[in-house]
């Protein structure tokens, strides 16, 4: 598959396209008629010599009609010195989307065609500028939603997952190789070191459990969590997610009913990105739009990851609030005693409620104890992982978890003193499982599955 040279000449915007930001926006085009296409729509001022690596101030121009489209720096990047290896060219545009648009547009009737989402990533893989891990790295620091997580995504991209998976494939071909030997010519060679293939076969399988830990964490960097704020009308639900997000967003009244529409909030703890939803009171009502956003809010509180029920310190639990809570206690819960500037002794609580935090939202009181006890409840698998800095997805724990069983298979089956014929393949199994992580082993369809999330223009 590496050997198939790229026909096609591609083409895409490469910034982000919202009108009135971004004051350049870039288009890319990567292929073997790239320059040639330029060569067509650019006109430099002066006469330069398009070598590679060097800005060249211009033109683009139609060169039928004469139009000219943007004034804009354009950059020749020749193969393989390129993010593709094939020969790129990037027009350095004005911000916006018209100008990138027309410039798009004319590289296209100039025999460039669209890319596909994730092409130009797609292209440094097959021509080995970049294995599979490294390109997913590409693709989740343009969606990291934090510092941490774009960290971890850089980790990714400099080769720290890449590399132990690759030193412990090898390692394994090294093992299978002295194993098949042993199977065509045993006469001829010295006995085989089970002592050292016991101790590898163990070493990886620790190494591999300890990458298998980092991915309740990449989880949550990526997707983050959702946290919906629910309780009856009036306990300060909204004063709390505008408190906490530090503004206005939400609505603020002393009316009970205040809050009609899930009001949404996006605030980052400790590196996790959280999605805080604020939600209408949950209340018996016969107001038709109310009715609609408590329903609403019982949707939200049941898509949640961790729920923030809240009541009011100043009543203490009410039976109103019990009928929520019947409803969703099986949820994962934090109760939240809001109005603690103004509380009542005594406060009672069903006792089974482990986590608890007070607040004054009014006040901006609570937050960071509240922040603490929203770490407390996902900390679990973070800890363990957290002397590596890579976090890993799906797709690579499924394969991974697969050279794990197959290297339990091995050990099994050394243990048990099978033929040699089934140490390899089990062996094999487990270096088929390390390849499809970066990539040395994979199919099309694999491929297909992991570049087409990537935006257009990577
Ligand atoms: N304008 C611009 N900025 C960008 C990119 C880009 O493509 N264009 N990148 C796109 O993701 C990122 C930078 N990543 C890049 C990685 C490798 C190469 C590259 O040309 N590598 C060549 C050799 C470079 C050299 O010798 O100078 C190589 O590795 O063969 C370019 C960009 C972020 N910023
Ligand atoms: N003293 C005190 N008052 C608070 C506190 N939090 C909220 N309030 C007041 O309680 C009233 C209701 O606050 P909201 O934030 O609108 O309550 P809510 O739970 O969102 O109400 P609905 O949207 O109607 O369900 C407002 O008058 C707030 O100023 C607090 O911590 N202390
Ligand atoms: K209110
Ligand atoms: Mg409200």
């Amino acid at each position: 598959m590496k050997d198939i040279i790229q026909q096609d000449t591609i083409v895409a915007i490469a910034s982000a396209v919202v009108p009135n930001q971004g004051s350049i926006g870039i288009v890319r085009l990567s292929g073997v008629n790239a320059l040639e296409i330029a060569q067509k729509i650019f006109k430099p001022q002066g006469k330069p010599k398009w070598q590679s690596h060097q800005v060249i101030y211009g033109y683009v121009k139609n060169p039928i009609t004469e139009k000219v489209v943007d004034e804009a720096l354009l950059i020749y990047m020749q193969s393989p010195r390129s993010f593709t290896r094939e020969d790129v060219i990037e027009f350095h545009c004005h911000g916006g989307i018209i100008p990138v648009q027309q410039v798009l547009e004319l590289c296209l009737e100039y025999g460039a065609r669209l890319a596909n989402g994730g092409e130009f990533s797609l292209r440094a893989f097959l021509n080995g500028r970049i294995d599979l891990t490294q390109a997913e790295s590409i693709a989740e620091m343009v969606g990291a939603k934090s510092a941490y997580a774009s960290q971890v995504a850089l980790a990714g991209l400099q080769g720290k997952l890449a590399q132990p998976i690759r030193d412990m494939r090898h390692n394994l071909l090294d093992i299978l190789a002295e194993v098949e030997a042993r199977i065509d010519f045993e006469d001829d060679l010295p006995p085989l070191d089970e002592e050292q293939i016991i101790q590898d076969v163990e070493e990886n399988l620790i190494k591999i459990k300890h990458i298998l830990a980092t991915k309740e964490q990449g989880e949550l960097l990526r997707s983050g969590l959702k946290v919906a704020i629910v309780g009856r009308p009036n306990v300060g639900k909204s004063s709390l997610l505008n408190a906490w997000s530090k503004s206005d967003r939400a609505i603020v009244t002393d009316l009970p009913g205040t809050t009609r529409d899930v009001v949404e909030s996006q605030l980052v703890v400790n590196g996790i990105p959280i999605q805080v939803l604020d939600t209408a009171g949950i209340r018996e009502t016969e107001d038709t739009v109310e009715k609609i956003g408590v329903m609403r809010s019982l949707k939200a509180v049941n898509q949640a990851d961790l729920v923030l029920f809240t009541i009011s310190g100043e009543t203490g639990w009410m039976s109103e609030d019990e009928e929520i809570y019947q409803q969703i206690k099986h949820l994962n819960i934090i109760l939240i005693i809001n109005k603690i500037d103004i509380a009542k002794e005594n406060l009672t609580y069903p006792p089974e409620i482990k986590q608890i935090v007070k607040t004054a939202a009014t006040i901006q009181q609570g937050i960071t104890d509240l922040e603490n006890a929203i770490i407390n409840t996902v900390e679990t698998g973070i800890t363990q992982a957290q002397d590596l800095d890579i976090a890993i997805n799906q797709r690579q724990a499924a394969a991974l978890t697969r050279a794990k069983v197959a290297l339990n298979q091995v050990q099994e089956t050394i243990d048990n003193q099978l033929p040699l014929d089934f140490w390899t393949i089990d062996l094999r199994s487990a270096i088929q499982a390390l390849g499809e992580i970066t990539g040395e082993e994979v199919t099309e369809s694999v491929l297909d599955r992991i570049f087409s999330r990537f935006c257009i223009g990577k």
